[in-house]
């Protein structure tokens, strides 16, 4: 949709619904705005509590941002991959620098403190050729996609910070972040690089207020599109024209959270056209492609493709079972007749997984569960403990282990199939959950657990999408089952 359709249809909405949205906004908790009090200023460092995931089972907008979160909290090592990086630019013929090193992007001498404080030695490879580009001047926009890890945020932090001038005391660049979590995380990153600055940050979420009148001196405001719109629009605190990097960050998860395209599409349209625009998502489908075209015109675009997984290092096997509990007897013979380093066991329900982790317990198995009630802090807790090789057997569901790479596993165990809402296989999540098993030359196993027809059903159709053979094991032969590892 172009920029125009996109403004028109946002107008004609917000005549609608007006009302509605202020009543809204009060009701909903997820990162975003209250109404702005007379007296209340915002502070520097509002303190967060990653909240739980939401109770239902499966990915729904907040969900993606927990999982968002997730991915931010655990990687406090950038994700070195060896994936083609692609670059579209308007212009193909104009010549496309890439650096090796953070001298070479003449950085301010404080800034590049600030980035050697953090560790950064050289530039991740999504920020050798976007850093380049985003520091140029004239200014270009970006829209830059790669898997959570890569260094994405590091590179928009460095250039708002590249941008500003600290002796303006006014908001000078925006970022705009799904929720209140996914800001504060972003504002931490920007705090550390700039700790050699004298750069104030302004964080635009819930439960911070500004009063009638007043102007923001912040120099980087971040924030929820919610609560910025309030800000920026609204109560006039600070000047949009005024802004000379705006970021999206996490467009994918915004996407998939209500009125946030709406918003930051308004928001958009109050900045000045040469305004340097920035996307970043960590996926790169129709909606995202869509809502960056809606704002961000004319970009240089930058895609990390993902490695490849694929199914050739694995040895599948499939086990009928009557029942859940004739599931769990057969994994008990396998546990207990081979030895399996780290396995994953993924399952379809909370209750199954929590069921399976204590039956499992008290057959004396070292298990971690990795559930959706669990907070961030306590998820990221699991996983490292699972790193660290504390526990062997990592149960779960498909929602809280969605994206979380654990390159030690060699056994998954899919005690439930994958299956979409409509109840058919999907591919797709079978091959992300058992495709890493087998990589960098490793091999892998996977079992799968049958107990219905529709499931043979459903296996039979993974075997024919991928065209490999899945084979039948026997899990009261032992002998067969000793096999399987050889
Ligand atoms: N050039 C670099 N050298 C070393 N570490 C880096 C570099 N750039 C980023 N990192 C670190 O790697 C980790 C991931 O980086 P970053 O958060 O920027 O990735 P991301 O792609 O934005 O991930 P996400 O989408 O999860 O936010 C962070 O711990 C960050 O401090």
């Amino acid at each position: 949709m172009a920029d125009d359709d996109w403004a028109q249809a946002v107008d004609a909405q917000e005549n609608q619904i007006t009302e509605k949205v202020e009543n809204l906004k009060l009701a909903t908790g997820q990162g975003d705005a209250p109404a702005a009090s007379p007296s209340a200023t915002p502070s520097a460092t509002p303190s967060a509590t990653a909240s739980a995931a939401p109770e239902g089972e499966e990915g729904d907008a907040a969900d993606l941002a927990t999982q968002s979160l997730l991915m931010k909290k655990l990687h406090s090592k950038l994700v070195q991959t060896k994936s083609d990086l692609e670059v579209l630019q308007k212009d193909p013929n104009s010549p496309l620098y890439s650096v090796k090193s953070f001298e070479a992007l003449n950085l301010k001498p404080e800034l590049l403190k600030g980035v050697y404080a953090m560790g950064f030695n050289a530039p991740s490879k999504i920020q050798e050729t976007a850093l380049p580009t985003l520091l140029a001047d004239p200014p270009s926009n970006m829209i830059a996609q790669s898997q959570s890890g890569t260094g994405k945020t590091a590179a928009f932090v460095l250039t708002m910070l590249s941008r500003v001038d600290p002796t303006r005391h006014y908001p000078q660049c925006l970022c705009l972040a799904p929720t209140y979590e996914l800001a504060l995380q972003i504002g931490e990153v920007t705090q550390q690089m700039s700790q050699f600055m004298q750069v104030k940050i302004g964080y635009a979420v819930r439960g911070e207020r500004v009063s009638r009148g007043e102007r923001l001196t912040d120099h980087i405001i971040i924030g929820t599109p919610g609560t910025v719109m309030d800000w920026g629009l609204k109560f006039k605190a600070f000047d949009l024209k005024k802004i000379e990097v705006f970021v999206l960050d996490e467009a994918d998860v915004m996407i998939a959270t209500q009125g946030h395209q709406d918003q930051s599409v308004r928001i958009h349209r109050g900045l000045r056209k040469d305004c340097q625009m920035l996307l970043f998502s960590a996926t790169y489908d129709e909606p995202v492609m869509r809502f960056a075209q809606a704002v961000v015109r004319d970009a240089v675009v930058i895609r990390l493709r993902r490695e490849e997984e694929s199914l050739d290092n694995i040895k599948q096997f499939y086990i009928m079972c009557r029942d859940q509990q004739e599931k769990f007897q057969a994994l008990s013979n396998i546990y207990g007749t081979i030895s399996i380093g780290q396995s994953m066991i993924f399952c379809h329900t909370r209750r199954t997984a929590s069921w399976l982790s204590e039956q499992m317990s008290k057959e004396g198995h070292a298990v971690a569960l990795l559930s959706g009630e669990l907070t961030v802090e306590q998820r990221s807790s699991v996983i490292n403990r699972f790193r660290e090789g504390k526990e062997k057997v990592l149960i779960t569901t498909n929602v809280s282990a969605r994206g979380i790479d654990i390159e030690q596993v060699t056994v998954v165990v899919n005690f439930d199939l994958p299956i979409d809402q409509k109840g058919n296989p999907d591919c797709e999540t079978y091959l992300h959950r058992i495709g890493r098993t087998g990589r960098f030359g490793k091999s892998g196993l996977a079992i799968n657990m049958i107990d219905s027809d529709r499931n043979l059903h459903n296996l039979k159709k993974i075997e024919a999408h991928f065209g490999k053979k899945i084979y039948h094991l026997d899990a009261e032969d032992m002998d067969e089952i000793e096999k399987i590892t050889s």
